[in-house]
């Protein structure tokens, strides 16, 4: 929590230039998200930009809220800011450790069980072994994960999976806590106390990316909002303002 705490005005996050190119035709997510995007499937080059000229700083503490409609890159930057995915374009510097909650199944090895994965992915955030050994319970507990501790994580419901991931990341001393919208699989009264352990981590001062739909989450915890729209950044400012603009643009 020592880099938490540098909260003296300087960055945290700088990325400058970002700008990441898929290539199309291959997987089956993109496609679908195109049919609905409505683009010519003959009209397309080979590679398109799924993200690109995205600058902007980050001080430590702040909480940002990411929006835009499906598939406009908020993921693809959060995985840049989390270091699971390399730019094409721009340079994104962290100062400091990130804990991502995106899309955890990833995050997690699916043969091995509950225990091991928390002690595998806790000690690949730093965490020694007696500290683990000393969250172990308060991880398992938050989650309500005790019957499951010794099953496979690949057997787990995905409710259970993503209480899983978030308890752990959230007893992480790592700086920066990314959240996608991974959260809105768990139950109304484990949400709650999600948003209740964020609160309290913002209240330490980490500092905080929330991928979210919902504007009154987006309000609750960000003061600042990233609009993304066709992986450009179109607006950076506060979030009403942000929210009011994306309204604007998108209304429902
Ligand atoms: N590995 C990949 N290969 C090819 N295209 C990809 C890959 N990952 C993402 N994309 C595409 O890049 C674009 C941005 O995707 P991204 O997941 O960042 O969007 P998003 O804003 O997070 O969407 P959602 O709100 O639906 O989660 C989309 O067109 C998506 O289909």
């Amino acid at each position: 929590m020592g880099t938490a705490s540098s909260a003296t005005g300087q960055t945290i996050i700088s990325a400058q230039g970002l700008g990441v190119r898929f290539r199309r035709n291959r997987g089956s997510r993109r496609s679908f998200k195109d049919l609905f995007a409505g683009r010519s499937r003959r009209s397309r080059p080979g590679e398109f930009w799924a993200l690109r000229d995205v600058t902007f700083e980050v001080r430590p503490g702040e909480a940002i809220g990411v929006v835009g409609r499906n598939g406009q890159g908020k993921s693809t930057l959060l995985k840049l800011v989390a270091g699971v995915l390399f730019p094409d374009e721009g340079s994104v510097r962290v100062d400091g450790g990130v804990a991502p909650l995106i899309e955890i199944t990833g995050g997690f090895v699916g043969d091995l069980t509950v225990r091991d994965n928390v002690h595998l992915a806790a000690g690949l955030h730093g965490l020694g072994k007696r500290e683990i050994a000393d969250r172990f319970d308060a991880i398992i507990g938050f989650a309500g994960a005790e019957e499951v501790i010794d099953t496979p994580f690949k057997h787990l419901s995905s409710g259970m999976k993503v209480r899983v991931a978030f308890s752990l990341i959230s007893q992480l001393d790592e700086p920066v806590l990314l959240v996608d919208e991974v959260l809105a699989v768990g139950d109304k009264a484990f949400r709650a106390k999600c948003y209740r352990r964020i609160e309290e981590l913002l209240t330490e001062g980490r500092t905080l990316f929330l991928v979210s739909h919902n504007e009154r989450d987006l309000r609750r915890f960000c003061s600042r909002g990233l609009y993304l729209d066709g992986g450009r950044l179109a607006l950076d400012g506060p979030i009403d303002e942000v929210l009011e603009r994306y309204a604007q643009d998108h209304p429902a």
